[in-house]
């Protein structure tokens, strides 16, 4: 399988080197505004790849994504240190009415994947903007916040974050929820597990997670400018379930008609990912609590995109 990757800077080239690491596809292609730096990072992450697969990785021009499956769109800006992602919207918006033309001008039939922020509002206006159907047009969403869940909640069970089953549901941002109440660990409710390791989830343990996970990329930002390997994982991971038509359970986000009475808003749910894109979703038990969270994110989300003017 063929990937593109528009926008070589720290996400898309993360991505680049965590597919080209795991083998999960043939041959990636980055495309960057920046044609030098495009080359440059295909030269570098090429460097590692007799390491660890045979991926041929390369640098080009939007003709160069002819034949893609997949696509991901990491273009654009980032936030500065304090900076919201929903603040980087019209910003990036402009870049994806440029980007998502040439993308598929050249690579008709691939299933997008957009990385870029604000994740969820990117993905609304990338399914408007190319009319393709909303289970082709998928963000990272909350995959890594999920991912960011997981490692916490592992850490203070003193488990492996593979053996955590929690998800966050909502924005990729500020109002997302962390869905504790359907959280298991091995087999066992989240609450369960913990008391019989003698890690009980106290109201502190609870909320420093929150904090962890919801804050972490103000965090990294204010220490090093930028986050990028978790990222890069999380859409190599996505790029795999699309590869090996694995139908995966992530949290990915996509255009969604319905969600606790929000119409036709994209965010993330636990959602079944396979060769065809997303085809479908789930919705988690949720707390009441959880469910006017999640509820409040979809409405955040839908006004947010519906005041984009395209
Ligand atoms: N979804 C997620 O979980 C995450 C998303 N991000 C987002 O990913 C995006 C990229 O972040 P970084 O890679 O750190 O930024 P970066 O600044 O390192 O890279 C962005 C690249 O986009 C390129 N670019 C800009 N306009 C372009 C255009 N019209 N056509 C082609 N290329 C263009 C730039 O030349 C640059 O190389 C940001 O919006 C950031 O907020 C970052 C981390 C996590
Ligand atoms: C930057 C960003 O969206 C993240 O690391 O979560």
């Amino acid at each position: 399988m063929k990937v593109g990757i528009v926008g070589a800077g720290m996400v898309g080239s993360a991505a680049g080197y965590a597919l080209a690491l795991t083998g999960t596809v043939s041959r990636v292609v980055l495309v960057d505004l920046d044609a030098a730096l495009a080359r440059a990072q295909a030269e570098d992450i090429a460097h590692a790849v007799p390491f660890a697969s045979s991926t041929v990785i390369e640098h080009g021009d939007y003709p160069a994504l002819a034949g893609a499956s997949v696509v991901i769109l990491a273009a654009g800006v980032g936030q500065k240190p304090g900076e919201t992602r929903l603040a980087l919207l019209a910003r990036n918006a402009a870049v994806f009415r440029e980007v998502t033309a040439r993308v598929l001008e050249h690579a008709p039939d691939a299933i997008l994947l957009v990385a870029s922020n604000p994740v969820d509002v990117m993905t609304q206006i990338t399914t408007r903007l190319t009319g393709l159907p909303p289970e082709r047009v998928i963000g990272s969403g909350t995959i890594l916040d999920t991912a960011r869940f997981r490692s916490l909640l592992g850490r203070h069970l003193g488990i492996s974050p593979r053996s955590v089953h929690a998800y966050v549901l909502g924005e990729h941002g500020d109002s997302e929820v962390l869905a504790w109440s359907s959280a298991r660990a091995g087999s066992a409710p989240l609450a369960s597990f913990a008391a019989q390791v003698g890690a009980p989830i106290t109201g502190h343990v609870r909320d420093a997670i929150d904090d962890g996970v919801r804050n972490a990329a103000y965090t990294i930002i204010a220490g090093k400018g930028a986050t990028w390997y978790g990222i890069g994982a999380g859409l190599s991971r996505i790029v795999r379930a699309i590869a090996q038509d694995q139908n995966a359970v992530l949290s990915v986000s996509i255009a969604t008609q319905d969600v606790l009475g929000v119409h036709d808003v994209a965010l993330s749910l636990p959602r079944i990912v396979g060769a065809a894109g997303v085809t479908a979703h789930l919705m988690p038990d949720l707390a009441d609590d959880e469910a006017a969270a999640l509820m409040k994110s979809a409405q955040l989300l839908k006004d947010t995109a519906d005041a984009v003017c395209l």
